[in-house]
């Protein structure tokens, strides 16, 4: 089954179609890239997905179940998970804490008056946990306003994991990243995609990430789907060239 299918998903804004006819499936495990010119629609369906406005036609299915009018809240429960083009950590409080607030809330542990000794180490145990697999352990107990710009969105990423998401929306992942940092984050989404079978989506304009690591890519362009494929398949396709690639080169 597959875990996230849009059928005929469109979004209207006033007069503006933003998004319209727009049909895919993403598989479990899938690591799925969206991309397209700007305005081509790709925030916006990130936008249906998450829950942040409903379509104005069309159905959205999670896991088996209809999403179409869910609210974000009640998805991030079922496990779709988004981060956003601005990082969304505290920038005052060190890297652990940023880890351990986020543990304790998708524990549920946040309105508590007390944290017994026991849930506390296991809130200690799955911090280390999540810092360990976005590598930013040795800079734990760092605050993370002092870190570099791509350091705290791998702490972000730490805080979405937290959440254990089933799926997770990255919106633009490498943004305003130099070469190593991209590197590192690029080498975090496959590394998360393949060892912790998290499905991604993520909007990207660098192609050389896009090509480099999406399983399938999907092409929207003026808020219709241009196109959709692996990379040899986008790569070749002319509508693409034309629409897309010819204008981003
Ligand atoms: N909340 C909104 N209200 C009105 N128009 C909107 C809204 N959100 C998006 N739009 C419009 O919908 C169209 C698609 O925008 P969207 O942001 O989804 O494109 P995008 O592919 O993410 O672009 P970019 O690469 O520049 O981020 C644009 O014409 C945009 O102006």
């Amino acid at each position: 089954m597959s875990l996230l299918v849009l059928d005929r998903v469109g979004r209207r804004f006033g007069a503006l179609q933003a998004l319209s006819g727009i049909s895919l499936s993403v598989e479990p495990g899938e690591l799925r890239a969206i991309i397209g010119p700007n305005g081509a629609g790709k925030t916006t369906l990130f936008n249906l997905i998450s829950g942040f406005f409903p379509p104005s036609e069309g159905s959205i299915v999670f896991a088996g179940e209809t999403i179409t009018a869910v609210n974000p809240a009640a998805l991030v429960k079922r496990g779709i998970i988004r981060t956003f083009q601005i990082t969304e950590i505290f920038l005052a409080l060190s890297v652990h804490d940023n880890l351990r607030i986020a543990v304790e809330t998708a524990m549920g542990l946040n309105l508590r008056p007390w944290i017994s000794a026991a849930t506390r180490a296991a809130v200690e145990r799955r911090v280390e946990e999540l810092a360990e697999i976005v590598r930013i352990a040795p800079k734990l107990h760092r605050i993370a306003g002092e870190l570099s710009h791509g350091d705290q969105r791998v702490v972000e990423i730490g805080i979405v994991l937290a959440k254990s998401p089933k799926l997770l929306l990255l919106d633009e992942p490498t943004a305003g990243m130099g070469d190593e940092e991209t590197n590192h984050m690029t080498d975090l989404i496959r590394r998360l995609n393949r060892e912790q079978g998290i499905t991604m989506l993520f909007v990207e304009h660098d192609m050389a990430i896009v090509f480099g690591i999406a399983d399938r890519i999907t092409v929207l362009d003026n808020g219709h789907m241009l196109a959709e494929g692996n990379a040899e398949e986008i790569a070749a396709d002319p509508r693409v060239q034309s629409a897309y690639l010819g204008q981003a080169a």
